[in-house]
């Protein structure tokens, strides 16, 4: 299922604040956020777009023909995981300038790990689903059974991205959509010994900073 509009517009938003180039996409589906992020984007821009499912790609692709975005955007129909690692032995390490997870929770994790070594300073990495119907805040015995047997397992993946997402050091912002829908933006934000190179990089950071 695709992202709702208003998180559509959220993206876009953080991609323009950013001035973003060169992105990743987990988890195309018929490619809504995809489409959001290439009109975003600037001409000369690319997003790498992962998914194994070809046909919803193809499904949606006349509309981003029709956009006029096509040309930004590489997909590759392959596991992420596979992908993402193949761009860091080919030396891709710190290229992209944001990353938008919207697949498999059960890697949730596992892409971070990947994507915090793809991302680079001053980046963004945005995750969909970190609210998972505002389960995640609630202990199992809040949640009715019927609802649990449905959202259990992604429940449990979400409570443990999020669990590091807070501890990590990196800068965080978490923004909560409507209709229960979440998604969790993260800055990465430089160790000290980076801090002049993210000053002159990084103006996504120096705002978070002053959000706190
Ligand atoms: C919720 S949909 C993505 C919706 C899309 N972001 C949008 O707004 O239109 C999830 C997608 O993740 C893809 N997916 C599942 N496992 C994956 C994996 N291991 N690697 C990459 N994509 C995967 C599915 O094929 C599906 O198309």
């Amino acid at each position: 299922m695709n992202v709702p509009a208003d998180e559509g517009q959220f993206i876009s938003l953080l991609l323009k604040v950013m001035n973003a180039k060169k992105t990743i996409e987990v988890g195309v589906f018929t490619g809504y956020s995809l489409l959001s992020t290439a009109l975003a984007l600037p001409d000369d821009a690319k997003i790498v777009a992962i998914d194994p499912n070809l046909e919803a790609y193809e499904t949606g692709l006349p509309y981003i023909e029709k956009a006029g975005v096509a040309h930004k955007i590489q997909f590759i129909e392959s596991d992420a995981m596979t992908t993402l690692k193949e761009f860091l032995s080919n030396g891709e390490e710190g290229s992209f300038d944001f990353a938008f997870v919207d697949a498999d929770k059960e890697n949730y994790i596992n892409y971070h790990e990947e994507l915090l070594k793809l991302v680079k300073i001053g980046g963004v990495i945005a995750y969909d689903n970190t609210l998972w119907a505002g389960t995640v805040a609630l202990s199992e015995d809040e949640v009715d059974k019927e609802t649990l047997e449905h959202i259990g397992a992604n429940r449990v993946h979400l409570r443990a991205l999020n669990t590091i997402l807070a501890a990590a050091s990196h800068q965080q912002m978490q923004i909560f959509m409507e209709r229960a829908r979440s998604i969790s933006a993260k800055g990465e934000r430089s160790l000290k010994s980076k801090s002049n190179e993210r000053e002159q990089v990084d103006p996504l950071a120096n705002q978070l900073d002053q959000v706190g």
